[in-house]
């Protein structure tokens, strides 16, 4: 059975009624009518959904529920049939990703080709920019105003730091291990201290001993007062971190709860749960 947490969020989450669409005390994001529909496929096909603010909020759902495809939405990645959405009570439908980095929500991006190339203080400098919409040549080739590229230095020196990336400063992105790259990858999204963070599957190819400190460093988050929203099939991790769970099934919400809640909820596991043969496989070795 998964242990509740106990903050702050999870305790305003326990007045909240189990069900789909519930309203939140304190939400961040509000979703309407969200639709995205591949041909004849309805992907994506949401009535209402709140995420509460300080929480950390897990999306769940069998494959080809449309996690994905929400959350590109959501993040401004992909372009919604129809529906609104607000952050922080502005509405921000269809914004493109960096504007709604600069409202304060901000995604974690896989590392390229291009970025493995870079090292990892020059991946978080870039970090910087990126999520302001800057282009990443001329981010490169122009002299940034100097007091922001001090600013900049200054943050990603703290992010390697609390990341214990510090030794690893000057190495190449791509030399990094799974777990070592999921790590840059989070920290490169904080280098603009978003208010809310979005995570797509954090745990997946990470070994166990790099997923534990994953993890902690979101909870940890999360305690600081951000609000986290991630897409995850490891239900480990679901049920350990999360303060609130979704449970998405033919692009609807079919079940939402706190993760005691959900584990038991007859929908979710005719759906999901009950269809769970573990988890893959940590793919790394370090
Ligand atoms: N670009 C696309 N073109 C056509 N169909 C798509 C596209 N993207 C997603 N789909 C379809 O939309 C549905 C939802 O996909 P999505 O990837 O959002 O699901 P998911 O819940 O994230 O699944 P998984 O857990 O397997 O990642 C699936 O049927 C998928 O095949």
């Amino acid at each position: 059975m998964p242990a509740e947490s106990q903050a702050p969020a999870a305790t305003a989450l326990s007045t909240v009624a189990p069900e789909p669409g519930a309203a939140k005390p304190d939400p961040i994001l509000v979703a309407d009518g969200v639709t995205r529909s591949f041909g004849g496929l309805h992907a994506v096909a949401v009535d209402h959904l709140e995420l509460q603010r300080g929480a950390i909020t897990a999306l769940i759902g069998p494959n080809g529920a449309g996690k994905t495809t929400l959350f590109n939405l959501l993040t401004g990645f992909d372009r919604a049939g129809s529906g609104t959405w607000t952050f922080d009570g502005a509405k921000v439908s269809q914004l493109p990703a960096y504007r709604l980095a600069r409202r304060g929500m901000v995604r974690t991006f896989q590392l390229t080709k291009a970025l493995a190339r870079l090292t990892v203080l020059e991946n978080l400098q870039l970090g910087a920019t990126e999520q302001r919409g800057e282009r990443m040549y001329a981010a490169l080739m122009r002299p940034l105003w100097r007091g922001q590229e001090a600013d900049n230095r200054v943050r990603a020196e703290e992010l390697l730091e609390r990341f214990k990336l510090d030794h690893l400063r000057d190495a190449h992105a791509g030399t990094l291990s799974g777990g070592q790259r999921k790590l840059l990858e989070l920290a490169r999204a904080l280098m603009v201290r978003p208010s809310m963070l979005m995570l797509d599957e954090p745990m997946a190819g990470v070994n166990p001993a790099l997923a534990q400190s994953l993890l902690e460093h979101i909870v940890e988050l999360r305690d600081e007062g951000m609000t986290v929203c991630f897409v995850e099939h490891d239900m480990d991790m679901v049920m350990g971190t999360s303060d609130w769970v979704v449970c998405l099934a033919e692009g609807q919400v079919i079940a939402e709860g706190t993760p005691r809640a959900i584990s038991t909820n007859s929908q979710v596991v005719d759906a999901y749960l009950g269809k769970q043969h573990g988890t893959p496989p940590a793919e790394e070795s370090s």
